[in-house]
């Protein structure tokens, strides 16, 4: 049940009550106002007529006394009866005159006359005067003015024979009526005919004698004889002159004006009250105030003042102020009728306002339910969007899931295939439709023997959830590797419906697992065996034979002159050349027997011993026969050997370290005894092994302890037969192990970076002595030195070389820098640009060990060489290989047409000298004229001019 909402009231009804009110007073004031106002000027116009009745009633009186006035001055002598006749019409038409009289001036000797004669008409009658307020005849005295004719004589009785100068009030009055000659109105005073209360005052006005001129006070006072008189009773003259004005009604106040009027005449300019003839109200008082005219209707007083009769006569009319609705209630009921409107309005603005709130509060309380509904609806949208968002979300997720997805139905026997998303099309190349109600196992029905299967097929009669890893196959044939994981789908039952399948294609995995595990065990290049998968297979290996007593033979394979094809032919020949070697070893042994590649050009080899068959040299010599083969590489044939060290388990090592490093040593063995054979380790390969490391260990301290010593050997000119040149050749004086050559170091220089250092060492030492022989006066030969290829790349190299100029003083032209063939060919443009810095400081530069390599002759032509040395293993066969012999002439032919000097090396015969000097080369160096040899005793050979003799060479050749 809805509550009643508490009473307010409305700030409508208020506003409007208000409006309503304030209306209300003004319209009222408004009307009061203007009923006032013409109160006001009704009230002057009657006034107005009052004052106008009063005075025309003087006038009138006036003109009646003028007119008996002139009787008299007409006639001069006008009977009683003449009078009485004139005067009658006269009264009847002025009712406000009491009487008109004639006052006749009676002297003393003339008054028993007078009065004789009079009392003929009137008997008893004599002049009389009140005394003592009682008639009485009057006292002589010397002139008497005598009411001689009096009319009308009823009521006027007492008058008649009244000396009227015997009031003295008259006198004033009567001179300046005589001096006037006009009328000249009295006093008030009592009438002798009064009978009541009522005052009265007399109008006179002068009969002259007949006949005579008035000029002047004077002569008119003399021709005075007695006066013509209107009395009037001064209450009765104003009440009859306003009831003659207004005939029919007692008051014109109170027929017209229709209102109270209190009228004031005097007989003077001001208010006095002993002059006031007439008189009703309280005038003068008038109430006065602010706001009297809204609630009483009190018109201004009216005044007038006018002359008549001599006199200042003043008429005041005002009326006392009533109450507005004793005559005039228009604004009142205007006023009641606007506030009755304004409630009226107030109470209609109150009642739409109640209205309008008890709708406003329907429409608020509709409002908030439908709010509530609305949120609610919205809500309930809000969820639906979500959700149909959150499915369209899943949906598209399914579908650009990078994954396969498949539905499928959870029917056996067929679980058929419902729906399968497009990265399961792109994976598998099976299109939607070809897949849909078929069974998920089409992916592998040609591969049936997979553990996985299994594990799929349970899951389905289980209704579990499942993973497996499968071979699948696409539509193509082709196979990958899928992870499957399966997981039932309930219904709101809790019912399997459906299976959800997610395929993820792992073949890339699987690859990157295949290819982790191959890097992590096998040798990039070649494919055997890494130093991990040895190590562990050869751990295997150590374990089956210590189990079954059977020995095991590791082969530690190095090949001969790798380094030689490597940096001549480059990496990637050399590339070619170890794959081929590891295919070769591989397809040596049986493939129970492990090949590994340790590195570079090292491969080792576990060969257990099987009972079936012995391990034997044979086995060895056929490793190395296969790697002896003639291997062509970018169009050149080669003949690669290599050396091969042996140690046995368990007589060399019980580890596979023991037994790799053993093999190792024996493999060194096998190179220092000549290279392409096999060594099978022996305690004392240790020791020597032993002694290279600690080589290798003071190799570090050995040019601080200045071990270093430099060997020179000569070059000679084949024309002059005399030294051009040495060669300068390092040498180690070891402490222990004596002169040390440069074989067993250099490499090893090479490989710890000590040639850097050893090099320089080696460049300073070597233009020292040049110097030295110079200024000893032992000629100007030349010093060549080595350059290493570590040195090569040295940042400095050219400051090296400067520096060991600057300092010896050596003029740059005596330095040769020998750089191989292969050194500047592996970076021809680096070479191009360190050779001509070197070149631009003056040196020589030659290439050493040439025809080894593969010299471009374009290359050829760029370097700033000065100088071609050919190989000593070419020079070395030119007798007895007629390839060395043409090599060696195409070499001095090509050097020459290149403009360069051509030095051949390792010259050890006579016969080798004759075919060099008979194709023109044309320096030679090499045991035939000398071994390296000291410094001192080089020296000497410059300073005994040491030549190679003639009949040598003449009879060589
Ligand atoms: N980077 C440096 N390499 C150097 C330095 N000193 C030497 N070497 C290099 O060491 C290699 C071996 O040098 P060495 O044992 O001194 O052998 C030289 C000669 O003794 C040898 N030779 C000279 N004539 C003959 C000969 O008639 N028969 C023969 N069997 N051997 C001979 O040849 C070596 C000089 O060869 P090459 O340098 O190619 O002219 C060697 O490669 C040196 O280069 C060094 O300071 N720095």
């Amino acid at each position: 049940m809805r509550s009643r909402p508490p009473f307010s009231l409305s700030m409508a009804a208020v506003l409007t009550l208000i409006l309503g009110v304030v209306i209300s007073a003004i319209l009222f004031a408004s009307l009061r106002r203007l009923e006032h106002d013409n109160a006001d000027i009704e009230f002057r116009q009657h006034a107005k007529l009052h004052v106008v009745a009063i005075q025309k009633s003087l006038d009138n009186s006036m003109r009646v006394l003028t007119d008996i006035n002139q009787l008299f001055v007409a006639f001069g002598n006008v009977s009683r009866e003449q009078f009485r006749l004139f005067a009658e019409p006269l009264l009847a038409r002025n009712p406000t005159i009491q009487a008109l009289n004639y006052q006749r001036l009676v002297y003393e000797a003339d008054r028993l006359a007078y009065e004789a004669g009079m009392r003929e008409q009137f008997p008893g009658f004599s002049i009389t005067e009140k005394i003592n307020g009682v008639l009485a005849p009057a006292r002589p005295r010397d002139r008497y003015r005598v009411v001689d004719y009096i009319e009308p004589m009823q009521g006027n009785e007492p008058a008649l024979g009244f000396d009227a100068d015997s009031y003295g009030m008259q006198q004033e009055a009567m001179q300046r009526a005589i001096d006037t000659g006009e009328p000249s109105a009295t006093g008030l005073f009592q009438l002798l005919q009064e009978r009541g209360t009522q005052r009265g005052f007399i109008v006179l006005m002068p009969v002259y004698r007949h006949g005579i001129t008035l000029t002047d006070a004077p002569s008119r006072r003399a021709a005075v004889i007695g006066f013509t008189a209107a009395v009037f009773r001064s209450s009765d003259l104003i009440a009859k002159a306003l009831a003659v004005e207004n005939p029919g009604s007692l008051t014109m106040a109170e027929r017209d004006i229709d209102i109270n009027v209190d009228v004031g005449a005097l007989m003077n300019p001001v208010w006095d009250e002993q002059s006031l003839i007439y008189g009703t109200g309280k005038l003068p008082s008038i109430e006065k105030s602010a706001f009297g005219w809204l609630l009483y209707d009190q018109p201004q007083p009216y005044r007038q003042v006018f002359q008549i009769a001599g006199k200042t006569w003043r008429v005041e009319i005002a009326t006392p102020s009533t109450l507005f609705t004793k005559r005039s209630s228009n604004a009142l009921w205007a006023l009641l009728a606007a506030l009755l409107f304004s409630g009226g309005t107030a109470f209609c603005m109150q009642i739409m306002a109640n209205r309008s709130r008890r709708i406003q509060k329907l429409v608020d309380e509709r409002t908030l339910q439908l709010r509530s509904v609305n949120e609610d609806l919205i809500a309930d949208i809000a969820a639906r969007k979500r959700t149909e968002q959150a499915l369209q979300l899943r949906q598209r997720a399914i579908e650009a899931s990078a994954n396969a997805i498949i539905i499928t139905s959870a029917t056996a026997p067929d679980y058929a295939i419902e729906y399968v998303n497009p990265a399961f099309e792109r994976i598998t190349g099976y299109t939607a439709a070809e897949v849909i109600g078929r069974n998920l196992g089409l992916l592998w029905e040609k591969d049936r023997e997979q553990s996985g299967i299994k594990e799929i097929r349970g899951c389905t009669l289980e209704q579990r959830e499942g993973h497996a890893v499968l071979r699948n196959y696409r539509k193509d044939g082709a196979m990958f590797w899928s992870d499957l994981y399966i997981a039932p789908v309930r219904d709101d039952a809790g019912n399997v419906s459906h299976y959800v399948a997610a395929q993820y294609d792992i073949t890339s995995t699987k690859r990157y697992e295949s290819e982790l595990e191959f890097q992590t065990n096998r040798d990039a290049l070649t494919g055997l065996a890494n130093r991990n998968l040895l190590r562990d297979r050869l751990g295997q290996a150590i374990s089956y034979a210590y189990r079954y007593g059977h020995p095991i033979w590791v082969l530690f394979v190095d090949l001969d002159r790798f380094k030689f094809i490597n940096d001549t032919l480059g990496h990637q020949a050399g590339d070619v050349l170890l794959k081929a070697v590891a295919d070769r070893v591989q397809s040596s042994v049986r493939d129970t027997d492990t090949v590994a590649r340790m590195g570079g050009d090292e491969f080792v080899l576990v060969l257990p011993e099987r009972t079936d068959a012995g391990l034997s040299t044979g086995i060895v010599k056929r490793i190395m026969d296969a790697i002896a083969q003639p291997l062509t590489i970018e169009g050149h044939e080669f003949f690669i050997s290599c050396s091969i060290g042996v140690s046995v388990y368990p007589s060399d090592g019980a580890t596979p370290e023991e037994l790799i490093k053993h093999a190792d040593v024996a493999m060194y063995r096998a190179k220092e005894t000549g290279r392409n054979n096999f060594q099978f380790y022996t305690s004392e390969m240790n020791e020597r092994a032993l002694e290279r490391l600690r080589i290798e260990g003071d190799l570090r301290n050995a040019l601080e302890r200045n071990e270093f010593v430099l060997y020179y050997q000569p070059q000679v000119d084949l024309r002059t037969r005399e030294i051009v040149g040495v060669e300068a050749l390092i040498r180690w004086q070891h402490p222990e192990f004596g002169m040390v050559p440069p074989i067993r170091f250099i490499g090893l220089a090479e490989e710890t970076g000590l040639i850097v250092p050893i090099g320089a060492w080696a460049i300073q030492e070597a233009c020292r002595q040049c110097k030295k022989w110079q200024k000893e006066g032992l000629g100007h030969p030349r010093v060549a030195v080595n350059l290493s290829a570590r040195q090569f790349t040295q940042q400095d190299l050219v400051d090296c070389v400067a520096a060991a100029l600057n300092e010896t003083g050596l003029a740059a032209e005596y330095l040769e820098i020998e750089l191989t063939e292969s050194l500047v060919m592996a970076d021809v443009d680096h070479a191009i640009g360190i050779l001509r810095e070197l070149k631009a400081l003056g040196v020589q530069l030659s290439i050493d060990d040439f025809g080894t390599g593969y010299s471009s002759l374009s290359y050829l032509k760029r370097f700033p060489i000065d100088v071609l040395k050919i190989d000593r293993s070419f020079v070395n066969d030119i007798t007895i290989d007629p390839d060395d012999a043409a090599i060696v002439a195409s070499i001095i032919s090509l050097a020459h047409s290149l403009r360069l000097q051509v030095i051949a090396e390792g010259v050890e015969t006579i016969e080798q000298l004759g075919y060099l000097r008979k194709h023109e080369c044309d320096q030679i160096q090499g045991y035939f004229f000398s071994r390296p040899i000291p410094a001192e005793a080089m020296g000497r050979m410059l300073q005994d001019g040491h030549r190679l003799q003639a009949e040598s060479a003449g009879t060589l050749i």
